[in-house]
């Protein structure tokens, strides 16, 4: 693969001590000289930044201390790089959680995600990873027909999950049939459901569902899943899964994972590509005078968080 940097960036939320890893050279042509070494340094400063952010947005949410253990920044120069090391990143962790638990709970948002995942429907994957055991969710849902345009489950079937040999019965989609509160509640019971069959796991820090890998994306103006910047949503700590009728982006009705269940997932990987995106991308890990939290910011994970960035949209750091 080419061009790659990568800042691994470790830390503890208890200590607030800080340490910065390479664990690869910096063997990335023309990305080498400029960015990874800038971005390097700047990201150092920016994972305190984000721990600390973190751990206000929790005690704001009345949930339990962050127990997230590693940060990771990666940047491609091309999202065609991207998507070769998010496909291989999928499946390792497909290995390893699949082969430690039985099952692999893996969590879907809607947008350029499903594109980027593209890799995992050709070689070597398609053949070398355990479909049987992947289970299917999305951090969240347009509550429209499955068959609609706007349907996230109709963009990730078409894209993806068609092209692979997952069980449908491990596939959760939302009833199309209720309203967005009654779909909202649907999922949380069925997710309830999966705790009880040992599916799903539950988080011994946070007692919320800790899903195995969220596969994330973020709009530009910083919002992840359907919690939207200055939202109330952002602060829901009790539900797992909850509403919007009113999304800044269409379509308007919609359902969420809250954040304490983004949160409490093992692993978080966080997708964004583009120019459009650096803003947000700044605000979270470089350095950014507004005090704003954004929502990508209040993201962090149990076990290890990953940015998949392309160079644009780490333009900025
Ligand atoms: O249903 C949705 O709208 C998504 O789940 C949403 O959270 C998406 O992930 C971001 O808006 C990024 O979308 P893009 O990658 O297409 O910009």
């Amino acid at each position: 693969m080419a061009s790659t940097s990568f800042a691994f960036l470790t830390f503890t939320t208890t200590s607030l001590r800080t340490s910065v890893r390479r664990t690869t050279p910096f063997n990335c042509g023309s990305h080498r000289s400029g960015s990874s070494i800038g971005f390097n340094r700047v990201g150092f400063r920016g994972a305190r930044f984000h721990c600390l952010k973190t751990t206000t947005a929790y005690s704001m949410a009345g949930v339990a201390a962050a127990t997230e253990k590693k940060k990771r920044v990666e940047v491609f120069d091309t999202e065609e790089d991207l998507a070769a090391s998010l496909a291989k990143y999928t499946a390792d962790l497909s290995d390893k959680l699949g082969k430690e638990r039985g099952s692999f709970t893996v969590v879907l948002s809607g947008g350029s995600l499903i594109k980027s995942l593209r890799k995992l429907v050709e070689p070597p994957y398609i053949d070398s990873i355990e479909w049987g055991k992947w289970h299917v969710f999305w951090v969240d849902e347009r509550v429209v027909p499955k068959d609609h345009v706007d349907s996230n489950y109709k963009l990730a079937y078409d894209g993806f999950l068609s092209k692979v040999p997952i069980l449908p019965g491990h596939v959760y989609a939302i009833n199309d049939a209720l309203s967005a509160e009654g779909a909202a509640e649907d999922y949380e019971t069925c997710l309830k459901h999966l705790v009880k069959s040992n599916i799903l796991a539950i988080s011994s820090a946070t007692g919320f569902p800790k899903f195995d890998l969220m596969l994330l994306g973020m709009g530009p103006d910083g919002h992840v899943a359907s919690l939207f910047p200055g939202h109330p949503l952002c602060k829901e700590n009790e539900k797992w899964v909850t509403f919007i009728k009113d999304s800044p982006k269409p379509p308007p009705e919609r359902i969420t994972f809250t954040f304490p269940v983004i949160n409490s997932a093992a692993y978080n990987a966080l997708v964004i590509c583009g120019a459009g995106k650096a803003g947000p991308v700044q605000a979270a890990l470089g350095n950014s005078q507004n005090s704003d939290v954004l929502p990508v910011q209040m993201v962090s994970a149990e076990e290890e968080f990953t940015w998949f960035l392309d160079k644009e949209a780490a333009s900025k750091l």
